[in-house]
């Protein structure tokens, strides 16, 4: 499977200029020929939480439908980063998930906030898991801080999950954390990580890039620099079973004791 993160940078608030955006870098990422394409977190908005009462998306209904146009138009699958989506209660930072036939597979809002950057004040958690399937093989989706919870991210691997994808806005202050945590949840849950994080600056933050896709043994097979760019990798899931099979953490794991 070939996978394509779209390091975007976002512009801040402007939802018409980053759909915009978004198509352009799709359609161009399709010369990579990759059967899944990946945005960051808040790809609509990006951190303007302030003015999400006019921003967010009603239900995620159009960020949904212009993903479904394009992965029908494409025939690719798309993990559509994450969307400021409205609804009853509030407003989710919600993952969007469609297969290259244009449908719905899944959502996921993210479960655990980040106050640092005053997402409680703007945000409702979410409390459903990340797990879906595409081509039969078993994914799990996350939002940025969520991979510093590796219980979260162990709950889905001993589920079955293979894959983890992670869509983020992460600062380039932390850059080392960033590169640091995915390589350590690809080792300890033996799976790949295709992780697409945004790049550019807002008011308040400069972001890190360096989107990452990296093999279950840890290594990186990708990555990018700080700029806009995308970023392609091959990931040949056999080398899941593999690296399980050679070091069998899960079945070594001592559940009697944790
Ligand atoms: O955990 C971090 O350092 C960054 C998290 C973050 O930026 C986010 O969740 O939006």
């Amino acid at each position: 499977m070939r996978v394509s993160c779209i390091q975007m940078d976002i512009s801040f608030g402007n939802v018409e200029e980053n759909f915009q955006k978004a198509e352009r870098l799709i359609e161009s990422a399709m010369a990579e020929k990759p059967d899944l394409v990946i945005l960051p977190e808040l790809w609509t908005t990006g951190y303007d939480l302030t003015r999400l009462d006019v921003l967010a998306d009603l239900e995620a209904k159009k960020s949904i439908e212009f993903l479904q146009k394009l992965a029908k138009k494409h025939h690719v699958h798309i993990v559509g980063g994450s969307v400021a989506s409205q609804e009853n209660n509030g407003v989710y930072n919600t993952m969007l998930v469609i297969s290259n036939e244009g449908e719905l597979v899944s959502t996921y809002s993210k479960a655990h906030l980040f106050k640092l950057m005053n997402e409680h004040e703007h945000l409702q958690s979410g409390s459903t898991n990340g797990m879906f399937a595409l081509d039969k093989n078993l994914f799990a989706g996350f939002i940025c801080y969520d991979i510093r919870f590796p219980e979260w991210i162990r709950a889905h691997t001993t589920e079955g999950a293979e894959t983890i994808v992670v869509v983020a806005e992460w600062p380039l202050p932390r850059l080392n954390h960033w590169r640091s945590l995915l390589i350590a949840r690809a080792i300890e849950n033996q799976c790949f990580v295709i992780a697409c994080n945004r790049s550019g600056s807002d008011p308040d933050n400069v972001f890190a890039g360096h989107s990452l896709i990296i093999n279950p043994w840890g290594e990186v097979i990708a990555e990018g620099d700080e700029l806009e760019s995308i970023v392609t990798g091959q990931i040949d899931l056999a080398e899941v079973k593999k690296v399980r099979n050679t070091i069998p953490i899960f079945s070594d794991r001592r559940t009697d004791l944790y």
